[in-house]
């Protein structure tokens, strides 16, 4: 079942050129306990599709969709505080850089006891203590935190990354939400703290049934247990759908781009930098081609690209492009 289902999203905002769709019919669906990878080069708009589903748009930009449900409730158009205590219930959020999501000035163990819901404890004012500090212990060794006696009285800049990024899953999952989203977890990490930190969600996903949307510019950190990927560039879909089938028939000349790219050494890579997947440069908001907006850097592009593509749809994924790639021209991906 479809926990998260978003049809034909669309995001407007007004610029000194007029209107201009930073999301421009974007489809998204997420089940029970699927690990959902959403990839695209910086500013085709995966934040802000995050943002759109926890609800953190700005309100003086157009939000429209034909669907926007959560566990088949209509998000899109439900009280607005209703549907702040449905995302604050079921969603939660981890960034690429846990120390900005932590508070600096409070020990892992003060920041770890707030984020145990109040509900969860019963008893006596002594017995609510005893029981948020068991419950911290074990909120840490389920994010793979063993020395937790050292970890709860530090301060999160005393941290390494990955711990740090440990502690923030460990706040996010607190209140065991059913969907994290989360933003370029492992960016700037090295290949073996991004491992951990990838077996770790894996595992928080399968015994947790916790679906999860991650997010990332480049191929090469999709995680390795995604189940299913879409591909975003400049607000438009490109490609969605079974992460093997996507990488090994890739049916747009984007995605073939984006697998080309992930073949390169990125873990140097500073995080939010350009990475270079066609020739030219992704187009400003103020001047998006019209139609196919891959279309100025597309090696297939033609006339006809100056209309939007319609959704072609195959067994296992969908694409959006006129002129997909030649059998002949597929490659098999490395993933
Ligand atoms: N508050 C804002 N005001 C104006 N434009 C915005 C704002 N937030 C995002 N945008 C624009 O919307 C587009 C999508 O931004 P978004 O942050 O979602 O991209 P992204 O794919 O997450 O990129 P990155 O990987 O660099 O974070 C970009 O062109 C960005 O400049």
């Amino acid at each position: 079942m479809n926990m998260l289902d978003i049809r034909n999203l669309t995001i407007e905002m007004d610029t000194s050129n007029g209107p201009v769709k930073i999301l421009d019919k974007v489809n998204l669906q997420v089940g029970e306990g699927e690990i959902h990878t959403l990839v695209g080069e910086s500013g085709s708009g995966k934040s802000l599709l995050a943002k759109a589903i926890l609800g953190f748009i700005n309100p003086r930009w157009r939000v429209t969709a034909d669907r926007l449900w959560w566990n088949n409730r209509d998000l899109l158009n439900m009280d607005a505080a209703l549907r702040r205590q449905i995302t604050g219930r079921d969603m939660a959020m981890i960034f690429q850089n846990p120390n900005s999501y932590l508070d600096p000035n409070s020990t892992v163990g003060e920041q770890l006891r707030e984020a145990i819901p109040k509900g969860d404890l019963r008893g006596t004012f002594i017995r609510k203590m005893v029981d948020k500090r068991t419950r911290v212990v074990r909120l840490l060794h389920r994010v793979g935190v063993k020395d937790h006696d050292q970890v709860i009285d530090s301060y999160p800049f005393e941290l390494s990354v990955g711990v740090a990024q440990k502690v923030s899953i460990a706040m996010a999952i607190a209140h065991r939400p059913k969907l994290l989203i989360a933003d370029e977890p492992t960016t700037a990490m090295e290949p073996s703290t991004r491992q951990q930190i990838y077996r770790l969600l894996t595992r928080l996903s399968i015994t947790q049934g916790m679906s999860m949307l991650m997010i990332t510019q480049d191929v090469a950190s999709v995680m390795p247990d995604s189940d299913n990927v879409t591909l975003l560039y400049c607000g438009q879909l490109m490609e969605a759908g079974n992460k093997q089938a996507v990488f090994d028939q890739p049916q747009h000349p984007y995605t073939e781009a984006m697998l080309r790219m992930s073949l390169r050494d990125t873990d140097a890579v500073e995080p939010k930098t350009h990475l270079p997947t066609l020739p030219g440069a992704i187009p400003t908001l103020q001047h998006l081609p019209i139609g196919c907006r891959l279309g100025p850097r597309c090696p297939n592009a033609q006339k006809d690209c100056v209309m939007v593509p319609k959704v072609t749809r195959l067994k296992q994924q969908s694409y959006h492009c006129h002129h997909p790639l030649a059998p002949n021209k597929r490659r098999k991906s490395a993933s």
